[in-house]
């Protein structure tokens, strides 16, 4: 491709055009091969125009900058070398990836499902009703990527603009024909989703998260909103939204001001779209879907009430994307487990369940404890709660976490989460002031695996372990170093000790 086609339909304030052939392009300069656009942009840590000088070297073939600075003094430099000098350097990156792709965007049918807490799950959820209609797919997301058949790692919830086209291109080569996408608060305020258009957009919920970062309420609904208006696209054609949110009249009001098709969902008689006859048990999460299209019993193995709504949220959109009720409803009973989403950690002879759930919010947290209540007997077993907070993230959720926590559970075991470049007994400390108010009983143990050990031995016949934050995660990251951790491992081997110790009573 040359660089005047690769730079085709993108907006410019300034450019030099000449008649390079474009292997590809790249937003970081570390990752530049012979050939490449590199785009230039301005961040919140770095200034990718300080790397232009390192991406020339690796081969370059052209510039696009966001900064003018960085472009006269790349023609004064490099007079024959081809750039443009842009206003958004993210709005850029993705219409120079839609092109250098080929436009994969179209011919996918893209979902994208945005809220604070349950867009993984709906995802994963979708995916696989879609999937059992015999469609492929591409999933992109928090946990991994998939592309047909094929599992990737990934990096981030929504990765940029030039990655998602990559994969978008990946798939549509591999027969895809679906894309699910999580799109978080951070890539629709950053714009990393440019350009790309949604058959269906899906709201979850919206509770306090990433302060950090949006600062206010008010901003982080907005971000979220702007999904439904289309980030450098048409809005979507169906809004799936979540009627019983306190966002959700707002978000719906937008969505038909925008002229998309409103699949209102929740339990109350707000919702156009309802669960019905709800019986909640370990295992089986169980629903009359109502629809104005007729009625249909879901039969899922997955726990919880959370679930209803993702269950409810995902089926809305295989509707959208023409699949029946009867074949919503078939899949619903082979859903398979999300990774550390509510995941039961096997056991063994030791009588007490013990639970890895990737809640790191408050209201995630309130969630899973009173189903751990639930599951218990409100007179029954004993509720031990497990957590910590991330490093570098909304420090005002710290001490609300641990109100909520402690208000619901009999023991909690407060520890470390991904403390980043922070020091993790500052993170405790913060968490307390919440937990301190409410006069729960806390041990404190910094170092996740023997905090997950004493919460665990803890634990009596009957008593619920809820293992929380993590997830799905497969690290632990420290200022100095990031080292392999998984919650389900850890409390697979300390029950594994548990019952060595215990011995079998079936046997002798
Ligand atoms: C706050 C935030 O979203 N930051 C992301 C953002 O950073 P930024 O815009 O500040 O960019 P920067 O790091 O200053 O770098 C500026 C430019 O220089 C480039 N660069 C940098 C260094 C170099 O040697 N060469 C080079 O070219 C970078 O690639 C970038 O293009 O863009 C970077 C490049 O893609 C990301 O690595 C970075 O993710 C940081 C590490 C992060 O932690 N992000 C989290 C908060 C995040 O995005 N999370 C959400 C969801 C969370 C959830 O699920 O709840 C997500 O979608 O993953
Ligand atoms: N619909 C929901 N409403 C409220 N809480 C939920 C919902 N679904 C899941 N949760 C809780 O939130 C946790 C995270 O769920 P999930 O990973 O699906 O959300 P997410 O929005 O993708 O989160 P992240 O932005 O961190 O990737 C779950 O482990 C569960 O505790
Ligand atoms: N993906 C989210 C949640 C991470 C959850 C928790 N494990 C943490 O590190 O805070 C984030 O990066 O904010
Ligand atoms: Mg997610």
């Amino acid at each position: 491709m040359l660089w005047a086609e690769a730079l085709k339909g993108v907006t410019v304030v300034e450019r030099f055009d000449a008649p390079v052939q474009v292997a590809g392009v790249e937003y970081d300069s570390r990752r530049v091969q012979h050939g490449d656009i590199f785009v230039a942009m301005r961040g919140g840590s770095t200034d990718g125009n300080r790397f232009i000088d390192i991406a020339v070297s690796r081969g370059a073939a052209g510039i696009v900058t966001d900064s003018r600075e960085a472009y006269d003094a790349h023609r004064s430099t490099r007079p024959i070398s081809p750039v443009a000098l842009v206003s958004h350097g993210r709005r850029a990156l993705a219409e120079v990836a839609a092109n250098v792709f080929s436009h994969p965007e179209e011919r996918l049918a893209i979902s994208a499902v945005t809220g604070t807490n349950g867009k993984t799950t709906t995802a994963y959820l979708l995916e696989q009703f879609l999937k059992s209609a015999g469609r492929t797919c591409v999933l992109i997301g928090t946990i991994e990527t998939h592309v047909a058949d094929e599992v990737r790692s990934s990096e981030h919830t929504t990765p940029e603009a030039r990655d998602l086209f990559a994969t978008f291109a990946d798939g549509v080569a591999a027969g895809a024909t679906e894309t699910i996408m999580e799109m978080s608060s951070h890539a629709l305020d950053q714009e990393r989703v440019w350009s790309i258009p949604l058959d269906v957009a899906l709201f979850t919920n919206l509770t306090q998260d990433h302060l950090d970062y949006h600062v206010t309420m008010d901003r982080y609904f907005e971000a979220k909103a702007r999904m439904f208006e289309g980030v450098g696209a048409k809005a979507p054609r169906v809004a799936v939204i979540n009627a019983d949110d306190p966002h959700g009249d707002l978000l719906q009001q937008k969505a038909m001001a925008n002229g998309s098709e409103v699949m209102s969902y929740g339990l109350g008689p707000r919702a156009a779209y309802r669960a019905d006859n709800i019986s909640l048990r370990a295992g089986a999460t169980i629903f009359d879907f109502d629809t104005p299209a007729g009625c249909v019993p879901i039969m899922s193995p997955l726990t919880g009430r959370v679930n209803v709504y993702n269950l409810l949220a995902a089926s809305c959109a295989a509707l959208a994307r023409g699949l029946s009720l009867g074949e919503i409803a078939g899949a619903a009973e082979r859903l398979g487990q999300v990774p550390g989403r509510f995941q039961v950690v096997p056991s063994g002879n030791a009588k007490i369940a013990v639970v890895v759930d990737y809640a790191h919010t408050d209201d995630a947290l309130r969630n899973l404890i009173a189903l751990g209540r639930e599951l218990v007997g409100p007179h029954g077993g004993r509720v031990i709660t497990l957590f910590g907070c991330g490093g570098d993230r909304d420090r005002t959720k710290r001490p609300k976490m641990g109100r909520a926590a402690a208000e619901g559970s009999d023991l909690i075991v407060v520890t470390s989460d991904n403390p980043r470049s922070e020091d993790p007994e500052k993170i405790i400390e913060e968490i307390m002031v919440g937990i301190r108010e409410t006069g729960t009983i806390c041990i404190v143990e910094e170092d996740r695996a023997g905090a997950i050990s004493i919460a665990i031995r803890a634990a009596r016949a009957g008593d619920i372990v809820l293992i929380a934050g993590k997830g799905h995660e497969k690290v632990q990251i420290f200022a100095d170093e990031t080292v392999p951790f998984d919650d389900v491992a850890v409390a697979t081997g300390v029950l594994a000790e548990l019952n060595e110790v215990d011995g079998d009573p079936n046997e002798a």
